[in-house]
């Protein structure tokens, strides 16, 4: 999967792909991450990339004809990508999101600096605003970082063992489950004995119990959005009468 992105930092962003899972899928062809900069662009002394926004108030905008070059250099680059405009008035960044871009080829995005970008760009360039979370950052960079990460690890063969993509947290709707590695005994805290149990079934169930009762108790809004399975509906129910206690 190709990725490109409109940006003043692209050296930022091309580290990506310069450790870890990201690195081997970059080294490996599956994935690739290029960076397109306004400031290539820029023809005046200063190499300005900002200007002021009309109605006065705080801060600068991106100007409009060093950004749109920049967009138009990727669309060149990258033919079939949508582009998606990371920002707070974006639709929020989760895994059924993550899921849908991963099935893309190829995908711009398009990181803000300073307060944002000319609505007439977005009207013109955006197909997808996306948002990390209601806050305000410096740059749509880390949303990009961040969206480049979860949607390559949908990339098959970018994950060593692909079943953990799907097994991953949220991947599976609920949060994930505790885990444990050595020493069985850490600080008088024992490893649980069905997790050393070399019950395949027995795990396997634990580990939803416990997904569940993690989830029902940190984030009770999960339950909105999912049917349950009657094997999730009984081990929540299990939950809730030790509750009652
Ligand atoms: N939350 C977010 N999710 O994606 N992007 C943001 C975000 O705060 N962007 C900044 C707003 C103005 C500046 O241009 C960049």
């Amino acid at each position: 999967m190709r990725f490109g992105v409109v940006t003043l930092f692209p050296e930022w962003v091309e580290q990506l792909t310069s450790v870890g899972v990201l690195e081997r899928a970059s080294q490996n062809g599956l994935i690739s991450v290029t960076g397109f900069n306004p400031r290539d662009h820029a023809t005046d002394n200063h190499r300005s990339v900002d200007d002021r926004p009309f109605g006065g108030g705080p801060g600068m905008l991106m100007q409009v004809d060093t950004t749109e070059a920049a967009i138009i250099k990727a669309r060149e680059a990258l033919p079939n990508a949508p582009v998606v405009y990371l920002s707070p008035q974006g639709r929020a960044l989760n895994q059924p999101l993550v899921q849908e871009l991963a099935r893309l080829p190829e995908l711009i995005l398009l990181a803000g600096r300073y307060e944002g970008i000319d609505e007439r760009l977005v009207d013109e360039h955006v197909d997808l605003e996306v948002s990390l979370g209601d806050y305000v950052l410096s740059g749509g960079e880390l949303g990009a970082m961040v969206l480049i990460d979860a949607v390559s690890r949908m990339v098959p063969g970018v994950l060593g063992d692909q079943a953990s993509a799907e097994q991953d947290s949220f991947a599976a709707h609920w949060l994930d489950c505790p885990h444990f590695t050595r020493p069985v005994d850490y600080r008088g805290n024992t490893v649980p004995e069905v997790l050393r149990s070399g019950h395949h079934g027995r795990i396997e169930a634990w580990r939803l119990q416990q997904s569940l009762e993690r989830s029902w108790d940190r984030r009770p809004d999960l339950f909105e959005r999912k049917r349950l399975t009657t094997t999730e509906l009984s081990m929540i129910n299990e939950h809730l009468s030790t509750l009652e206690k």
